[in-house]
């Protein structure tokens, strides 16, 4: 069962057509991300999916049920920062959030417990790193323990000491077995954190799927002997052999139609008179496979 399904779902604003036709499952248990660039309409389909904003067409469920109230309280939802005031302590924010929420107060040492701030708890607002903001942001999210977390953008605007404490947060919310949906334009962080990743250009969806398999769609492998120019002609002759690219240390980065066995072309290439002195499995990087999907 999947814990949201999106099927077809458009918004315009106005003449801006911000989602067209976005369907996708997020499954229970994953960290799940959208990743695209600015103005892809990441926002929009997160504000979709908490009700701040309704779909001009397409439906989504949440639980495998129509969205009610009911599912909505199992959804921690962090879009924008909230505004927490400056002169409490993190312990009294997050009873102001508990009294707005209508969630129990009891539930308190124990969010700030799993964000890192206990020992902080007491301290005023504004004597916090951005990265210790975030993270009561977050704490704030898991008030009523819900099974779900949705979060814009988590690392927007913290420095690398911040984004990596969020980061391990997130991380130690999923291993306890929430599932996260999280909107994030650093191809970085989805690498690292998300099992999952739907790819948002333009308001259209690009793919979605388990992080791995985009990934690896498209392995190559990088090989280089004392002649590289007869490896070249060797390798262009592989039956298997789709395209070819010469990094400026003069390794050849080679495409095949199929997956190829590394030892098997080793094989081959010494039987054609080429014994080959590199040869390594290279993995596109999620950044790159991103790039080249939005750039095209
Ligand atoms: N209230 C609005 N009125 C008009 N256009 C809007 C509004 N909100 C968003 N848009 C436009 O819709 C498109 C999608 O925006 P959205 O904020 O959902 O993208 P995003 O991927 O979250 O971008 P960012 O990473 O910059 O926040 C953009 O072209 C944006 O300019």
């Amino acid at each position: 069962m999947p814990i949201l399904s999106l099927q077809n779902i458009s918004k315009k604003y106005g003449p801006v057509q911000a989602l067209s036709q976005v369907s996708f499952d997020v499954p229970p248990g994953s960290v799940f991300g959208i990743l695209g660039p600015n103005g892809s309409g990441k926002t929009t389909l997160l504000s979709i999916v908490t009700d701040v904003l309704s779909a001009d067409e397409g439906s989504f469920t949440l639980f495998d049920q129509q969205p009610s109230a009911k599912q909505r309280r199992n959804i921690g939802t962090l879009l924008e920062t909230p505004n927490f005031y400056h002169y409490l302590s993190a312990y009294r924010n997050l009873q102001v959030v508990a009294g707005i929420k209508q969630r129990s107060e009891e539930d308190i040492p124990r969010v700030l417990e799993l964000a890192g701030l206990t020992a902080r708890q007491h301290s005023a607002f504004k004597t916090y790193s951005l990265g210790m903001k975030q993270r009561l942001a977050i704490a704030s999210a898991l008030l009523g323990d819900p099974d779900v977390l949705i979060l814009d953008e988590p690392s927007n605007g913290l420095d690398p000491v911040g984004i990596s404490e969020v980061r391990t947060l997130v991380k130690q919310l999923a291993q306890a077995g929430k599932t996260i949906i999280m909107a994030s334009h650093l191809l970085d962080e989805v690498e690292k954190v998300c099992t999952h990743v739907a790819i948002l250009r333009k308001g259209k969806l690009l793919l979605s799927g388990p992080v791995n398999a985009v990934i690896t769609r498209d392995d190559f492998l990088e090989v280089g002997s004392a002649d590289n120019k007869a490896l070249k002609g060797v390798i262009e002759k592989h039956p298997a052999f789709l395209q070819l690219s010469v990094t400026p240390e003069g390794l050849l980065q080679v495409i095949f139609k199929e997956p190829v066995d590394p030892a098997a072309l080793n094989n081959w290439c010494s039987q054609q008179g080429i014994w080959l002195s590199h040869l390594q499995v290279r993995r596109k990087s999620l950044e790159t496979a991103f790039l080249e999907l939005t750039n095209n």
